[in-house]
């Protein structure tokens, strides 16, 4: 099997060469932002969240992605559709918790669909997993209030609760499934000025866990890809507006030598 770096530069050939198609059901903030991204990267995102035809659109694509942003009644409706026809064709599930443990609704919705159809990677912040994982834990809206290392025992359990797996992000991006643990260092603090960053790290899982059936790697290769592009946006301009431009022109001109350069992985 290939191995870390070359297995990322793989993935995101394939990417290219493939351009899956990525189901997006998500937020109203993200739908742009996150579509360009999946552009740039090379996958052919849709966002589609009618309950009339999600499960029509889950069997044309590669990957579903299920973010909980800007949830209401009909949205939930098309998310429990899509994620049971994803599951039964054995299509992978990428979830994002946005902001869960800020609101009963919003507990109460994750939990459902997390017993409904147990994704194959949930990707949240320290807050969100925590919170996920049934701990009372404060976030801040979407934000998270703490940092990414605080998250890891509850995505332990998580992963052992769903048998998928568990990445926290933040200045350390951890991606954990059972005993295993990779962590990205790769990124920017600014990367939290920008919105839908993290839903953008969940929407490119999609796209690598697409083109690759190993969802723990699939899951450290996108969030390898966003913290680097997320740096070479930054060394273009250290201001939030030009970040969201540039990082998506990062992700587009993305080449082995500089994720090989630049990649920082650790393994346990
Ligand atoms: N302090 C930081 N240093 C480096 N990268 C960061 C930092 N905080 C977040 N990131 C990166 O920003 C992206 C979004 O993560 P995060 O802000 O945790 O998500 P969310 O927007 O869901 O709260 C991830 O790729 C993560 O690695
Ligand atoms: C601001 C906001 N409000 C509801 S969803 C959303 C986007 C959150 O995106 P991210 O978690 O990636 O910052
Ligand atoms: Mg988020």
């Amino acid at each position: 099997m290939i191995q870390y770096p070359q297995s990322i530069w793989a993935d995101v050939e394939r990417i290219r060469v493939q351009a899956p198609l990525v189901h997006n059901i998500t937020n109203f903030v993200v739908m742009n932002n996150t579509a360009n991204a999946l552009l740039a990267l090379g996958a052919s995102p849709a966002m589609v969240h009618a309950p009339e035809e999600v499960e029509d659109f889950v069997a044309i694509s590669s990957a579903l992605v299920v973010n909980i942003g800007t949830l209401d009644a009909t949205f939930v409706a098309g998310m429990r559709l899509a994620m049971q026809k994803a599951k039964a064709l054995g299509k992978p599930v990428i979830f994002d918790p946005v902001g869960v443990g800020a609101t009963a609704y919003r507990n109460q919705v994750s939990a459902e669909l997390l017993a409904l159809a147990a994704p194959d990677v949930i990707r949240g912040n320290a807050s969100e997993i925590m919170a996920l994982a049934g701990l009372n834990a404060q976030t801040k809206g979407v934000d998270s209030l703490y940092g990414s290392e605080a998250a890891v025992d509850a995505a332990r359990r998580l992963s052992a609760l769903t048998g998928g797996v568990v990445v926290i992000s933040g200045e350390n991006d951890y991606i954990i499934q059972g005993e295993k643990t990779a962590t990205i260092g790769n990124g920017h603090p600014l990367m939290t000025k920008v919105t839908g960053m993290g839903c953008t790290a969940t929407a490119l899982t999609g796209a690598f866990a697409a083109v690759n059936p190993d969802y723990f790697q699939a899951a450290t290769h996108a969030m390898a890809v966003m913290g680097i592009a997320g740096e070479l946006a930054v060394e273009k301009k250290l201001a939030p507006g030009s970040l969201q431009l540039n990082f998506l022109d990062a992700l587009y001109e993305l080449t082995e030598d500089t994720i090989t350069t630049r990649l920082q992985l650790t393994q346990a």
